[in-house]
């Protein structure tokens, strides 16, 4: 089960990772909330945030943080975000939030990514949780039968439109042992945006509540 205390210790122990001056890339969700938070302390510090979507987008600003823009940014030594599921080797599920593909732009303009979660998040093996789709909406079928042939039950997020204006299937069924593999072999399929597995980059740091893992 989900533990609030860990999420805000986790969120409130990145904090040790910004540096001044620094242009803070941001994830998104309830971990990453706390991490806002604590941010706000460091606003005066730093030069502003670049965000994954546009709810942390509007924390960032309602906290008065300045939020830029990832062209103009250039890369980030840091990004902090939360995620679905993490194994031991720091291999992820994320898009819980449906905001995975401009969290994984961001990671990936990234030198460092900390990931913050509770332990609930923590598992050997990735495929519990649903791994969420970003779909191009007139592939939503044709990707869905793609997943049923490699064993997947996919399930559409009915009714919700990520900020790029596509749709998720999350797929449920899958006991992932090669991630990476898997990873690289959904990102050929025309239609996909973006694969909520993130094994090809995984989190460099985990903390689990304010404990590196
Ligand atoms: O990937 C994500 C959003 O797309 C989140 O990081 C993930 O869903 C974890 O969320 P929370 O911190 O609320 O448990």
């Amino acid at each position: 089960m989900s533990n609030p205390n860990e999420k805000r210790q986790a969120g409130e122990a990145a904090i040790r990772f910004v540096e001044d001056g620094a242009i803070v890339g941001v994830g998104t969700g309830s971990t990453v909330a706390f991490f806002i938070d604590a941010l706000a302390d460091l606003k005066d510090r730093i030069q502003g945030a670049v965000s994954s979507s546009e709810q942390s987008t509007a924390q960032l600003k309602r906290l008065g943080i300045p939020v830029l823009d990832l062209n103009s940014a250039g890369p980030l030594t840091i990004y902090i975000d939360g995620a679905d599921e993490c194994d031991p080797y720091k291999r992820l599920i994320k898009g819980g939030g449906a905001a995975l593909t401009r969290e994984k732009i961001v990671a990936a303009a990234s030198e460092k990514f900390v990931c913050i979660i509770d332990s609930s998040k923590r598992v050997d093996l990735l495929g519990k949780f649903p791994v969420p789709i970003e779909v191009i909406p007139m592939a939503r079928s044709l990707i869905g039968r793609e997943i049923v042939k490699r064993g997947g039950q996919p399930v559409w997020r009915d009714g919700v439109v990520t900020d790029n204006g596509n749709w998720i299937i999350d797929v449920h069924g899958w006991q992932i042992a090669d991630p990476a593999a898997l990873e690289s072999e959904l990102n050929q399929l025309p239609g996909i945006v973006t694969v909520g597995l993130f094994a090809r980059r995984p989190a460099d740091v985990v903390l689990i509540g304010d404990r590196e893992m």
